[in-house]
């Protein structure tokens, strides 16, 4: 017998990317509902060839799931996650809500999937997208020449900031070209045609929300002793985050030793030719699973540091994709179904 899954915030852009991994997943599946806010009841969504009629989170009955996986921002998921697992379904929550709770595992199946039935508040939390693909990159150098400290500024597309943030760059864009200017409304700044140091709000600390996430996530998911510091750069992209990355080890690690060990690693595509194109961009990684590695090569600067450059799409393996391994981790650790279906 397969699962019953609800997928929570269905008609944004993460949910509907969900559908669309499930339906090609090998999870096997007997029900998906899509659920969503009243405003989109009986709205339809794709889920592979067949149409999925929305449903009210506030009306649904989760003991008639056995997973649900969430996409529906901090808020609803602070609220409904505990409701939503009392009524014995396990929530898989893409929201930072619960990232840092110890009773909530925070799991990249790449990294850490022996963590995975470790949740003892029936939720399980998928990490910030740019700590998902810096940590499947990071995983095998660690468990090779051990990290000490990783300097990363990120390039994100708006995308991570939902479907509004893409349709204000859009008319920003289209703004400038009009002469019909656009006062920027979700972003802090103009957009369109400039980069803004700033996702997140601010901490006391002068580094933002999204920096902070990247320095706690990776010390909880891979190792509390790296230190990671970040600028976290929003760029007038659509899908997409790309990363920069200077990596400092406690051991000796070639460009070429690294470059071959990541090519084996799971989740990972090497993609660096030393040659124009030979390497990866953002827009060549929308739709894509994999997380791609390009410019691996040594810091002449200083000893046993590397510098590489790393790719993926943020609605896939920074959300939806992570989200679904997990469920998968789930079933092949045998995850009963719900106690309290009827
Ligand atoms: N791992 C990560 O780093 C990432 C995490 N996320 C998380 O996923 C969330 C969704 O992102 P994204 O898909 O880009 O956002 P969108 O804005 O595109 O979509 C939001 C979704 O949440 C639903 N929703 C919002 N409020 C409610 C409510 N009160 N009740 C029920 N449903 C509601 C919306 O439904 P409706 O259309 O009916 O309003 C919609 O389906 C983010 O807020 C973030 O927490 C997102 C990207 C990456
Ligand atoms: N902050 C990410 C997306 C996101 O929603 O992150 P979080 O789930 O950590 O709030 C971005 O804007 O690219």
């Amino acid at each position: 017998m397969g699962y019953r899954i609800a997928v929570v915030g269905a008609t944004g852009n993460v949910g509907t990317e969900m559908l669309t991994i499930l339906s090609e997943s090998d999870l096997q599946v007997d029900e998906v509902h899509a659920v969503a806010s009243r405003k989109s009841v009986g709205r339809i969504v794709s889920y592979g060839d067949k149409d999925l009629k929305c449903v009210d989170l506030d009306k649904f009955d989760f003991t008639t799931v056995d997973i649900a996986l969430m996409s529906a921002g901090g808020d609803v998921s602070k609220i409904w996650s505990p409701k939503i697992a009392a009524a014995g379904a396990i929530v898989i929550d893409n929201s930072s809500a619960w990232r840092m709770d110890p009773d909530v595992p925070l799991i990249v199946p790449e990294v850490n999937a022996d963590e995975v039935m470790n949740f003892k508040k029936g939720i399980i939390a998928n990490p910030n997208c740019s700590t998902i693909q810096m940590v499947v990159a990071l995983k095998p150098l660690h468990d090779r020449a051990t990290i000490k400290r990783v300097v990363v500024s990120t390039y994100q597309s708006v995308s991570g900031g939902g479907k509004k943030n893409m349709d204000e760059l859009w008319l920003q864009t289209k703004g400038i070209y009009s002469n019909d200017h656009f006062q920027p409304i979700n972003f802090t700044k103009q957009i369109a045609f400039n980069v803004i140091p700033h996702i997140d709000i601010f901490m006391d600390s002068g580094e933002t929300k999204e920096e902070w996430k990247m320095n706690v996530e990776t010390k909880r998911i891979l190792d509390p002793k790296i230190k990671v510091t970040a600028t976290c750069v929003r760029v007038p992209t659509f899908v997409g985050h790309a990363e920069a990355l200077n990596i400092e080890f406690e051991n000796e690690l070639s460009a070429e030793d690294a470059h071959e060990l990541l090519r084996e690693s799971p989740g990972i595509m090497v993609v660096d030719k030393r040659e124009d194109g030979g390497y990866v961009t953002p827009v060549e990684c929308v739709g894509e699973f994999a997380t791609f590695v390009s410019r691996i090569r040594e810091d002449s600067t200083q000893d046993n540091t590397l510098n590489m450059w790393v790719v993926s799409d943020n609605l896939r393996k920074g959300a939806a994709l992570n989200t679904v391994q997990i469920a998968e981790l789930l079933a092949n650790r045998k995850l009963p179904r719900n106690a309290q279906s009827k």
